[in-house]
């Protein structure tokens, strides 16, 4: 799958929100009936739940795989989908979604991304996974580039004083990564105890102990700019005594959590949190929308994976009658000449 960012329309025959392992899974079955499909998920990276909460914890149930962890599904998945050539929109959250008059779906994402959609996939899990929030004074001075939550990439420190405000594995690795790129490195958490593995523990020891990174203990209470350029962040200490310190990025990880955010402001019909379907098509109770995974309910619904990836089976073959209006045909993926081509494998046999 590609990862692209744009600003033009774009124009898809298929929208899938959420790239958990149910979404990745309806890209896969799409792509089988020859419905090309466009991912949104508001994580940097795809697997959902299974990336985000337990990618190194072992699952006992998928069918066919004895075992294997949270990431180890990802990728099987990842490969799995990669011949339906899906185009990936990381790290933006689908904010609206409203009926066109010709009957399309716009969505719009946090990052100002529009599709035109001809059909939508909602697999929205338990909600968009989104960082929590820094909420003081000042946040709001700030020109974009200044303030990162959970960045993937920190190339911006470069040459600058940053700031890692956080406390777990990715504010440890973060601050690990800015030692080796800014001019000066800070882990500001408000206990001198760090949750991460031991390998990154003990180069944090290391780069504490070289000078690369100082860790300030204490709480961020405002920050301070100057024309929307961050000046320095105000903090206080264990004394409830206020300081400064200077520097021009600051990096946040306080947390990712899902929150079930706008899909419930589509006007959708739900309940209890969760997309009514009809079963037998996933269809929910607009034109053209689909719903599959956690997000969904019916009589018997279980949040399994396995049941998400039958939910994608399901609204995969009712979508491709309603985009190419007639039933399409069951093939096997075992002898059909022409999922072989979709899937670009060759089987002289076949
Ligand atoms: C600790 C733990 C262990 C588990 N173990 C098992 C197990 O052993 N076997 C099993 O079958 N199940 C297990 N589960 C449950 C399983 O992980 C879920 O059933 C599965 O992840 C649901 O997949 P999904 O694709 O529907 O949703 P999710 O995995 O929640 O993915 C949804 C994705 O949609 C994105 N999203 C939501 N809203 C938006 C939006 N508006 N815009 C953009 N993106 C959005 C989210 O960021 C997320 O990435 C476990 C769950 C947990 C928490």
């Amino acid at each position: 799958m590609q990862d692209t960012s744009g600003t033009q329309p774009i124009q898809t025959d298929a929208l899938v929100i959420g790239a958990g392992p149910a979404g990745l899974f309806q890209v896969f079955q799409l792509g089988l009936q020859g419905i090309r499909c466009h991912v949104v998920d508001a994580l940097p990276h795809v697997g959902g739940q299974c990336a985000q909460l337990y990618g190194d914890k072992p699952i006992y149930d998928i069918p066919g795989i004895p075992v294997c962890t949270g990431h180890e599904l990802v990728q099987l998945l990842q490969r799995q989908v990669a011949p339906m050539d899906a185009q990936l929109h990381l790290s933006q959250q689908v904010s609206q979604l409203q009926r066109m008059d010709d009957g399309r779906w716009l969505a719009q994402t946090t990052h100002g991304l529009e599709l035109h959609a001809r059909s939508v996939f909602i697999a929205a899990g338990v909600g968009a996974f989104v960082p929590k929030a820094l909420k003081v004074p000042g946040v709001e001075l700030l020109a974009a580039g200044q303030l990162h939550y959970h960045p993937a990439d920190l190339e911006m420190v470069r040459g600058q004083t940053a700031i890692v405000h956080g406390g777990d594995e990715e504010a440890v690795a973060a601050a690990i990564a800015c030692a080796d790129r800014a001019q000066a490195t800070y882990l500001l958490y408000r206990r001198d105890a760090f949750q991460a593995s031991a390998v990154l523990l003990e180069r944090l020891q290391e780069l504490r102990d070289s000078g690369a990174i100082r860790v300030v203990i204490g709480q961020i209470t405002q920050l301070h700019a100057d024309a929307g350029q961050l000046r320095a962040v105000q903090w206080m200490d264990g004394e409830g005594q206020e300081h400064e310190l200077a520097a021009q990025q600051l990096v946040v990880c306080l947390g990712i959590s899902p929150r079930l955010g706008p899909v419930a402001e589509w006007g959708l019909a739900m309940e209890r949190k969760q997309l009514l379907v009809n079963p037998a098509t996933q269809a929910t109770d607009a034109p053209g929308i689909y719903a599959i995974g956690d997000i969904v309910s019916y009589p018997g619904k279980h949040k399994l994976i396995l049941c998400g990836f039958h939910e994608a089976t399901m609204a995969a073959f009712a979508a491709a009658e309603y985009l190419q209006g007639e039933k399409p045909l069951l093939q096997y993926t075992t002898t059909s000449a022409r999922l072989h081509a979709i899937l670009g494998v060759s089987h002289p046999q076949a």
